[in-house]
C-alpha cells in the first residue's frame, strides 16, 4: 500500500516515504543514495545541474534562496526539487558550508549512452565544514580543522584532530572542564561526537559554540569511538607496527577519538588519506594555557568585535604564502612552555635579520601552496593548473635552498639547517611534471589540452589527426569547388550537424549525385558526402579518444606522484617555517623589536615595552607617539596594583605585558628595548565586561565566573591580568570581592598579577602584602580643568581618578558635570571619615569546616 504523501511546507507534494517500488527508477536510485546520507544534502547530478529532492530541496531553497519546483510524478505525487548549475556549484557549496551544512556530491559515473534505465550514480565525496580541501572553498590563510571528541569515564576526554589538507594527526587528552579552552585554541570547524553523548553535554557544547565561532557538531555512531580500533587504525595510517614511539599507551580516550576521526575523514573523501603520515601527541602541559577569554581579550586572531584586523595576527602576518600564514596562526595559539623551540626560532630569526630577510621573502612570493597540493594529489583531487603551479614552484625551492646555504653561520642554526635539508624537491617529480604537463594546461581535464605534446605517442597521433583536419578541409573545399564548378561552395562544421558542404540556392543545379541532403536553410542547402562522413567519424572519434587518453595519462601521472607525497609534505613544512621565520624577522626590523632572553628564575622584566597593535594604530592615524613602559616582576615583587584615570592607559599597559610574554614564548622578537622572561605556564585575563545574554548570564556573573576560573587554575608561573574586577556590582560588594581576590592571588596563588582598579582602597594592599607594589598611570590637569594623559607608568598610587574630567571630555553636558563635581566633593568628605575604621586586608577568616559545605 502506498503511504499517503507527505505535505512539505510549501504545499508541494512529495512522497519520499512511499515504498521504493512505487517510485520511478531514478527516484529509487536517489532514495537508496539518500538513505546512506540521511543528514547530508545530496547534490544529485542530472546533466548540467545538481538537483535536490523533497526535504533536501526545501532546505536548500531556504538556505540558498533558490527556486523550489516540482516535475513529473513519482509514487503518485509530484517530485519536489531545487537545483543549482554545475558550473557555479562552488559558490553554493561555500554558502552551505558557512552555514554548517554538509553536502554529498553524487555524480553520474556510468555511461549515459549505453545505460538502460537511469545512468549509474555514486557519491564521490562529501563536503563538510571540517574536511574541506577545495581551493575554492578554503581561504588561503585558513585551515579547515576536524576534531573528534570522545568522552570517557569520569569526565576524561580524548581528542583527535587534523586538517585534511595538512598531513599531521594530533592526539590529546583533557578533562571536560578544560575542553572549552582546547576548542577555543584549536578552533575546529567541525566536531565529531558520539551519538550517545548525554544530551546535557551536547547542549553544553551547543552553548559553547556561541562564543567560539562557527563549529558544526556532527554525531557519529557510538561504535566508531572504539579505542582498540583506533590504535589499529593509527598504526595502519602511520604504517608502523606499534605506537610505542609516540608513548601513547594509556591514551585510550584519544585512540577512541582517532578511530572516529579517521573513519569520518575517509568517508568524506571517499578514499584513504595517504598523505597523513605524521602524529603529534600534545601532552597537558606542552603549551602555555591561553583560555578562551585570554584569546579574546588580547585580540590575538580576532578583535573583540569578531573582525580579523587589527589584531596581533593581522599585524604579524605579512607572510608570503598561505602556508606561512596558517603556520604563524598555529605558532601564536600554541606557545610551548619548553623554551627550547622558542630559542631555536629566535636564533634563526636573528640570522635572517642580520642578512636581511627580504631576498628570502621575495623568493617565497608566488610559491604554490605545496601543503595543500600534496594533500590534493593524495586525494586525487588536484586540478591540472594546480599541478602546473607545483611544477613551476619546485625549481624555485632549489634556488631558495641555495640562498639559505649562502647565509654565513647558517650551519650553526639547527632550525635553518633542518629547513634547508627539506627544501630539495624530489628530482623525479620535477622531471615528470615538466615532461608530462602542458606548459599552460586547461583548467579542467575534460576540456583536454592538459598533457604536453611529445609525452605520449598515442596522444600525439590522435592530436595529429585533429590538427590535420583543418588542412584536409581546406583541400576538400578546393577539390569540390573544382569538381562541381560551384565557386562559393563551403565546407563547414557545427556541433549539431557535424561536417557539411553548403551550397547556396542559385547553385543547387550543379550539385553532384553523391551529395546527400542534410539540412535545408532559407538561402542554402547543406550536404554530406561519403568521403566527408568517413572523415567526420575519424576526427570525432580521434577527439573522443584523445580526451580519454588524456584522462588516463593524468590518472597515471597522479599515481606516479603518490610515492612522493611525504617528501612534498616535508618540503611544504620547510617552506612554511622559512616563511614564518623570515616574516618575524621582517616584522622585528620594521617595527623595531628586540630579542627576548629566557631565564630560569621567576621573572618578567621588560624595558620600554609597547603594545604593538596600539602603537601601530597611533602611527597610522598620526595620533602621537606610543609611550613605552617598563615592567619588573620577579620572585619578590609579584603583583602590581595599577590605578589612574580612565583612558590613562591601564588596559593597554596590562595587555602589552601579556602580548610581549606571548610573543617571546612563540620565539618572536618583542616590542621592547629588552625583555628577560622566566618560566610561564598560562596567561589568564579578566578584562572588560560583556553580557552573555545567550547563556542568561549577567555582566557580574560573567565577571565572577571568569575570576573563579582564574583562582582555580592560576599558579605561581602564571601571568594574571585583572582589569577592574568587582565593578559589575554595588560599590561595597565590588570592593570587598576585589580585595579578597587580590589578597588570594597574592598570598595563595602567588601568580604574576597586574591588577588594575578604580578602588583606591586597594592601594592599601602593598602595606600588608610584601609582594605587591602600587603603580599608576600618570596624567596632569592643564589649564585648570582639562586632563592630559601622559600614559607613563610610575610607582605609587594615583592621587585621584579624574572620572569627572574624562566625562567632560566625552561631552557630558556642563550642568551635569558641575553637579557631579559637587556630589564627588561630598562623597570624598564622608569617605575620609569612614576610611579609618576599614581594614580590607586583615587576614582572611579560617575556612568553614568540611561538613559545613
Ligand atoms: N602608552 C601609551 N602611549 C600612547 N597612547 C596610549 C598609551 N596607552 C594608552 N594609550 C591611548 O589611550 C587610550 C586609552 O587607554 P586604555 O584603554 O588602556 O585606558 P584605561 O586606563 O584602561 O581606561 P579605562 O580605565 O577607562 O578602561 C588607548 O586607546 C590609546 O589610544
Amino acid at each position: 500500500m502506498v503511504t499517503p504523501a507527505r505535505q512539505p511546507v510549501a504545499g508541494l507534494g512529495g512522497a519520499p516515504d512511499a515504498p521504493l517500488e512505487a517510485h520511478t527508477p531514478m527516484m529509487q536510485q536517489w532514495l537508496r543514495i539518500k538513505a546512506q546520507h540521511p543528514n547530508t544534502l545530496v547534490f544529485f547530478r542530472m546533466g548540467d545541474f545538481y538537483e535536490l529532492f523533497y526535504d533536501d530541496a526545501h532546505k536548500a531553497a531556504r538556505l540558498l534562496d533558490i527556486t523550489l519546483t516540482h516535475r513529473g510524478q513519482s509514487a503518485a505525487a509530484p517530485v519536489v526539487m531545487a537545483g543549482v548549475p554545475v558550473h557555479s556549484v562552488e559558490a553554493y557549496l561555500a554558502r552551505l558550508i558557512r552555514l554548517g551544512e554538509s553536502v554529498a556530491i553524487c555524480e553520474q559515473v556510468g555511461d549515459v549512452a549505453s545505460a538502460k534505465g537511469p545512468v549509474e550514480r555514486q557519491v564521490v565525496r562529501i563536503v563538510t565544514p571540517g574536511t574541506l580541501t577545495d581551493t575554492e572553498l578554503l581561504a588561503d590563510k585558513d585551515d579547515a580543522r576536524l576534531l573528534a571528541l570522545h568522552r570517557g569515564t569520569r569526565g576524561a576526554c580524548g581528542l583527535a584532530w587534523l586538517a585534511v589538507t595538512e598531513g599531521t594527526l594530533h592526539l590529546a587528552e583533557c578533562g571536560w572542564d578544560d575542553l572549552r579552552s582546547w576548542l577555543a585554541r584549536l578552533a575546529p570547524q567541525e566536531v565529531l561526537l558520539s551519538a550517545d553523548l548525554p544530551e546535557a553535554l551536547q547542549a553544553q557544547l551547543q552553548d559553547w559554540r556561541q562564543g567560539l565561532g562557527p563549529m558544526a557538531l556532527t554525531a557519529r555512531p557510538a561504535w566508531h569511538f572504539d579505542p582498540a580500533l583506533g590504535q589499529r587504525r593509527l598504526c595502519e595510517q602511520l604504517q608502523v607496527a606499534s605506537l610505542a614511539g609516540w608513548d601513547t599507551q594509556g591514551m585510550t580516550h584519544a585512540h577512541a577519538a582517532a578511530a572516529a576521526l579517521l573513519a569520518y575523514a575517509e568517508h568524506t573523501q571517499g578514499r584513504q588519506l595517504a598523505h597523513v603520515r605524521a602524529l603529534r601527541v600534545v601532552r597537558p602541559h606542552t603549551w602555555i594555557d591561553l583560555p578562551p577569554t585570554t584569546q579574546r581579550n588580547l585580540e590575538l586572531t580576532r578583535t573583540l568585535r569578531g573582525e580579523a584586523a587589527p589584531t596581533l595576527l593581522s599585524l604579524l602576518d605579512t607572510c608570503a604564502t598561505g602556508m606561512g600564514s596558517r603556520l604563524l596562526r598555529r605558532w601564536l595559539l600554541e606557545p610551548p612552555r619548553d623554551r627550547a623551540p622558542a630559542q631555536a626560532r629566535l636564533h634563526a630569526i636573528g640570522l635572517l635579520r642580520e642578512h636581511g630577510p627580504d631576498h628570502v621573502r621575495s623568493a617565497l612570493r608566488g610559491v604554490a601552496d605545496v601543503e595543500r597540493l600534496a594533500a590534493r594529489i593524495a586525494l586525487l583531487q588536484v586540478r591540472p593548473r594546480e599541478l602546473a603551479g607545483l611544477r613551476d614552484t619546485l625549481p624555485r625551492c632549489a634556488a631558495l635552498a641555495a640562498q639559505l646555504q649562502a647565509l654565513p653561520a647558517v650551519d650553526d642554526c639547527a632550525l635553518l639547517r633542518d629547513v634547508h635539508r627539506h627544501l630539495h624537491p624530489p628530482a623525479e617529480v620535477v622531471a615528470l611534471l615538466q615532461r608530462a604537463l602542458h606548459p599552460e594546461p586547461a583548467a579542467l581535464l575534460r576540456d583536454g589540452g592538459v598533457i604536453a605534446d611529445g609525452y605520449d605517442p598515442e596522444l600525439d597521433e590522435l592530436r595529429a589527426i585533429q590538427q590535420g583536419a583543418d588542412r584536409y578541409l581546406v583541400d576538400l573545399e578546393a577539390r569540390e569547388r573544382a569538381r562541381t564548378g560551384i565557386a562559393n561552395l563551403r565546407v563547414q562544421y557545427n556541433k549539431v550537424h557535424g561536417f557539411y558542404i553548403e551550397v547556396t540556392q542559385g547553385q543547387l543545379d550543379k550539385v553532384p549525385a553523391d551529395y546527400q541532403r542534410r539540412q535545408t536553410l532559407k538561402n542554402a542547402e547543406r550536404f554530406i558526402t561519403p568521403e566527408l562522413k568517413a572523415f567526420e567519424d575519424k576526427v570525432l572519434s580521434a577527439q573522443e579518444r584523445a580526451l580519454a587518453r588524456e584522462k588516463w595519462l593524468y590518472d597515471q601521472l597522479l599515481q606516479a606522484l603518490q610515492p612522493h607525497i611525504a617528501a612534498l609534505a616535508e618540503l611544504a613544512r620547510a617552506l612554511a617555517t622559512l616563511d614564518v621565520l623570515a616574516t618575524l624577522a621582517e616584522r622585528s626590523l620594521t617595527l623595531g623589536w628586540c630579542a627576548p632572553e629566557f631565564v630560569p628564575e621567576p621573572r618578567i622584566d621588560i624595558r620600554a615595552g609597547r603594545h604593538p597593535v596600539v602603537e601601530a594604530r597611533l602611527q597610522e592615524t598620526g595620533a602621537g607617539p606610543f609611550i613605552p613602559n617598563d615592567t619588573v616582576l620577579d620572585g619578590r615583587t609579584r603583583m602590581q596594583i595599577i590605578t589612574g584615570p580612565n583612558m590613562g592607559g591601564k588596559s593597554t599597559y596590562m595587555r602589552q605585558v601579556a602580548l610581549i610574554v606571548l610573543l617571546a614564548s612563540i620565539g618572536s622578537y618583542v616590542p621592547a628595548d629588552a625583555c628577560r622572561l622566566g618560566p610561564i605556564d598560562a596567561i589568564h585575563t579578566r578584562i572588560g565586561a560583556a553580557d552573555d545574554l545567550a547563556n542568561a548570564q549577567s555582566t557580574f556573573m560573567v565577571e565572577m565566573t571568569e575570576a573563579a576560573q582564574i583562582l582555580h587554575h592560576a599558579t605561581a608561573q602564571s601571568l594574571v591580568l585583572m582589569d577592574e574586577i568587582g565593578r559589575g556590582t554595588s560599590t561595597y560588594d565590588g570592593l570587598a570581592l576585589a580585595s579578597a581576590i587580590a589578597a588570594h592571588l597574592h598570598d595563595r596563588v602567588q601568580a604574576f598579577t597586574l591588577f588594575a582598579t578604580h578602588y583606591f582602597e586597594l592601594t592599601e594592599l602593598p602595606k600588608r602584602c610584601s609582594g605587591a607594589v602600587n603603580m599608576h598611570v600618570s596624567a596632569v590637569e592643564s589649564q585648570g580643568r582639562d586632563i592630559v594623559f601622559l600614559h607613563r607608568l610610575e610607582p605609587g598610587p594615583a592621587s585621584r581618578s579624574y572620572g569627572v574630567q574624562v566625562a567632560r571630555l566625552a561631552g557630558i553636558p556642563p550642568t551635569v558635570v558641575q553637579h557631579a563635581r559637587q556630589v564627588l566633593t561630598q562623597l570624598e568628605q564622608s569617605a575620609t571619615a569612614a576610611q579609618a575604621q576599614l581594614d580590607l586586608f586583615s587576614a582572611p577568616p579560617a575556612p568553614p569546616p568540611e561538613t559545613a559545605r
